[in-house]
Formats: C-alpha cells, structure tokens, sequence
C-alpha cells in the first residue's frame, strides 16, 4: 500500500532531481533516503559538475546515508528515487540492502530523454570476452593468495 508519506517522499525526490538539474549538477535525478519515517539523506545526479561518472542520485544519497548512521548498510531504510536506478545505482542498492525502493520514472523514461542503460545489461549478459570494454586476466594467482588470507582473516568485516 502506498501512503500518503510515501507519496510526500517520492515528491521530494522528484523535487531535488529539478534542483539539481537546474543548478547544473548534473542530470535530472533525485533520491531521498528514509528510515523511521524520517528522511535522513537526500542526494542529485552530480556527475557533471562533480567530474565524477558514479555521482548519480542514488550513489550520492546512499553515500550520505551510510555516514549519518555509521554503517555501511541502509538497514531499514527506504529509498525514493526520482527514477529507476541505473545497473550501478542497481548494484549500489543491493549491496547497501534497502527494505525497499520506490521510484518515479521508468528506465523506458530515462531512454526516451539519452539515459539508455541498455548497453550496460547487454555488456552483462556478454562473455567476458566478447565485452565492448576489453577485459584482460592477469596474474590471478597472485590475486588469488590474498583472498586466501582472507578467508581465515581474524575480526574480519563480512558484507
Ligand atoms: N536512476 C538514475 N539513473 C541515472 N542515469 C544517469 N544518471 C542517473 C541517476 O543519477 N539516477
């Protein structure tokens, strides 16, 4: 069911990807991030004025919302989102595990304005080799030793 709080969230969401947009931060996006009925870190596509192609909405929300409860997972949170997250913002979301997220436009939305992440789930279902961006193994032994270690690290941090 959705409540009229839910309804106040998504709006503010909608509201920051305008503000964000038309202070040239970046793209159109917004994201508000709630726990306990309270909003406890918002954020905007910054990508452009940020020099940095991870500054989209979500990423910049999550980011803040893991410093404000000293975490680096959104337990219990709830994350309101001017548009459906991109495979980054997607991976972003999962690994900060949400209960749940609402958005505003569809992906189909987002193609119709240049934000097509069609080219991103296709390079996923690829091999590895077939990938536009060329991927090289090397040297994974050696990799392989540290996660080695890792696996019997003392006080280790799973996540
Ligand atoms: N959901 C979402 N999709 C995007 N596509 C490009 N940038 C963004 C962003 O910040 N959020």
């Amino acid at each position: 069911m959705i409540t009229e709080k839910d309804k106040q969230f998504i709006k503010r969401a909608i509201e920051l990807s305008e503000k964000g947009m038309d202070s040239h931060a970046g793209g159109p996006f917004g994201a508000v991030i709630v726990k306990n009925g309270e909003i406890i870190a918002e954020g905007f596509n910054q990508v452009t004025s940020s020099n940095d192609p991870t500054a989209h909405a979500e990423v910049v929300a999550i980011r803040k919302a893991c410093k404000q409860l000293d975490s680096f997972q959104l337990d219990d949170c709830i994350i309101y989102t001017s548009c459906e997250p991109c495979p980054m913002c997607l991976g972003a979301i999962y690994w900060a595990r949400p209960k749940a997220v609402y958005y505003a436009c569809t992906k189909e939305d987002a193609a119709e304005i240049g934000f097509d992440d069609h080219f991103i789930y296709d390079e996923i279902d690829k091999n590895i080799e077939n990938r536009n961006i060329k991927f090289i193994n090397l040297d994974r032994e050696e990799g392989r030793k540290v996660f080695k270690k890792w696996e019997t690290k003392k006080g280790r941090v799973d996540y």
